[in-house]
């Protein structure tokens, strides 16, 4: 499996440029909490590494495949699938077909129709119901189901919890946490920094569209990302002054 690397990246909204020069890398498995206050460019750069917005300049490279002009559709094909902000179900559809509908872009692999109601037990009763029907939490699993049912080797989760109730977001964590560790590598957008911070392998903070802090997350605290999130952290490891 492929390590995605992105480089230099400069994303524009017309005139707003709201991803600035950001670069890294993440290796198979690893799980990247990417945080950052509203605004700092998150959303934008997961949709820009999942086709949905191209970048103005910079690259994104899977492996040594080249995807910085690969469009979206394609780029399912390739291994890369995107829970986006607000889960964009089909509501008039059934969870069976939405999940289905994850099928018809992505490539053969482990996950089916079958895993993913043993990964989320709760859609089981809910199948044939339309999702515009289901709890948030119903809807935000369905939304994950059906990105794995493209078999992703990269998936990117855009707030997953937005909306739900803290319960139900214990929930989805913990149907999460079953295959957090299957090798799948994630980037997440979180606003709970602590959350983040427990399920996370690597955090990444971003600030008016730049990254200003990239540690390990077992050798960061909760502080310091913090004074990163409110711009009083510089990427060097210092404090600003
Ligand atoms: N479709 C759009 N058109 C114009 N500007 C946009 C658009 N989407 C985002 N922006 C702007 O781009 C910047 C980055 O927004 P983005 O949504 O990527 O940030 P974010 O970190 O995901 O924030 P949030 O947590 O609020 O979703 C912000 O200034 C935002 O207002």
């Amino acid at each position: 499996m492929s390590t995605l690397s992105i480089q230099e990246l400069d994303v524009r909204h017309g005139l707003l440029q709201a991803v600035r020069g950001v670069s890294f890398q993440i290796d198979k498995g690893d799980v990247l909490a990417l945080v950052g206050a509203n605004g700092a460019g998150k959303t934008t750069l997961l949709r820009s590494i999942a086709g949905a917005h191209l970048p103005a300049s910079g690259r994104i490279l899977l492996g040594d495949r080249d995807l910085t002009q690969v469009p979206s559709h394609k780029r399912i094909a390739m291994g890369i699938a995107l829970v986006p902000e607000g889960r964009r179900l089909f509501s008039q559809m059934t969870v069976e077909e939405n999940l289905l509908l994850g099928k018809t872009s992505g490539r053969k692999g482990a996950w089916n129709i079958a895993r993913v109601f043993d990964a989320f037990p709760n859609l089981v009763p809910r199948r044939h119901a339309k999702t515009g029907q289901l709890s948030g939490g119903e809807q935000q699993a369905t939304a994950i189901g059906r990105a794995l049912m493209s078999n992703p080797d990269v998936l990117l989760l855009d707030e997953v919890s937005l909306g739900l109730s803290p319960l139900v977001v214990d929930r989805v964590y913990e149907q999460l946490q079953t295959f957090l560790t299957s090798g799948t590598t994630i980037i997440l957008v979180e606003q709970d920094l602590g959350r983040a911070m427990r399920v996370a392998s690597r955090v990444i903070c971003m600030l008016e569209g730049r990254i200003v802090l990239d540690a390990p997350a077992a050798a960061v605290s909760r502080d310091e990302v913090t004074q990163a999130y409110f711009g009083l952290h510089r990427a060097d490891g210092g404090r600003a002054a």
